[in-house]
């Protein structure tokens, strides 16, 4: 539509695919989410080393997902993303919420082979840098490689934006966030002019929640009877 045209920046300097989208929320929709994601009841949240995190939709599994329903404030975002063309005319049915305080983040990390090559996200609150690493290759015996020589650029990710990565960007590329309270925009944060930052410009973190909207493919219909002969 018109309105994703407008609003929609593929980044000709970042391996592919990358859409960046500022304000694809508006301020109120941010803080219904918000609202929406701190009402949750508090056995929704799994609380792991830096962040926390609720899983909604199901838990993938390699044998196929036992799809839960996911609730109409997610949903809508779910339909909304997927009539972009996302998932390849799928709808997503999968959203984890993850819960950064300042100077929280997330390790480098492949996502796995349970998801539509597709992610998309959310983020309410506050910025973060996504930051980008290429794999550990299998020489790393002869040669071991630091964290910080595997690093490649990163991702200005403003609070309201939506963020698609495909391709390469999600199926070779390592990525995750340096848990820092302040991030200083350098040469490396590739999307700096779509994101409209000033070089130089050092951002205060605050606390972010992202949504992360996937499509599993692999979704078993029907709960299977156990323990009956
Ligand atoms: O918070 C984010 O934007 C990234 C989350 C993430 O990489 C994950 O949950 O796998
Ligand atoms: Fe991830």
């Amino acid at each position: 539509t018109g309105f994703f045209c407008r609003r929609l920046f593929v980044l000709k300097d970042a391996p592919p695919t990358v859409y960046y989208i500022p304000d694809f929320i508006s301020e109120d929709e941010e803080s219904y989410l918000q609202q929406q994601v701190y009402k949750s009841p508090k056995t929704k949240w799994t609380q792991l080393s830096g962040r926390r995190l609720q899983n909604w939709g199901g838990l993938p599994h390699p044998k196929g997902m036992l799809a839960e329903k996911i609730p109409d404030w997610l949903q809508t975002y779910c339909e909304k993303i997927s009539s972009l063309g996302a998932f390849s005319g799928k709808t997503a049915n999968h959203v984890l919420v993850n819960e950064y305080k300042q100077g929280e983040g997330i390790m480098p990390h492949e996502d796995g082979p349970l998801y539509h090559p597709t992610v998309t996200t959310i983020s309410l609150g506050s910025h973060t840098f996504l930051d980008f690493y290429t794999p550990i290759s299998s020489q790393e015996a002869d040669a071991p490689q630091t964290e910080e020589s595997r690093f490649l650029f990163s991702l200005l990710v403003r609070p309201r934006s939506l963020l698609i990565l495909q391709d390469e960007m999600y199926q070779r590329l390592l990525h995750g966030i340096r848990p820092r309270a302040q991030d200083t925009l350098t040469d490396k944060v590739v999307n700096r002019s779509a994101a409209g930052a000033v070089p130089g410009e050092t951002l205060t973190r605050g606390t972010r929640v992202s949504l992360t909207i996937r499509h599993v493919p692999k979704v078993m219909k029907t709960k299977l009877v156990l323990g009956r002969k």
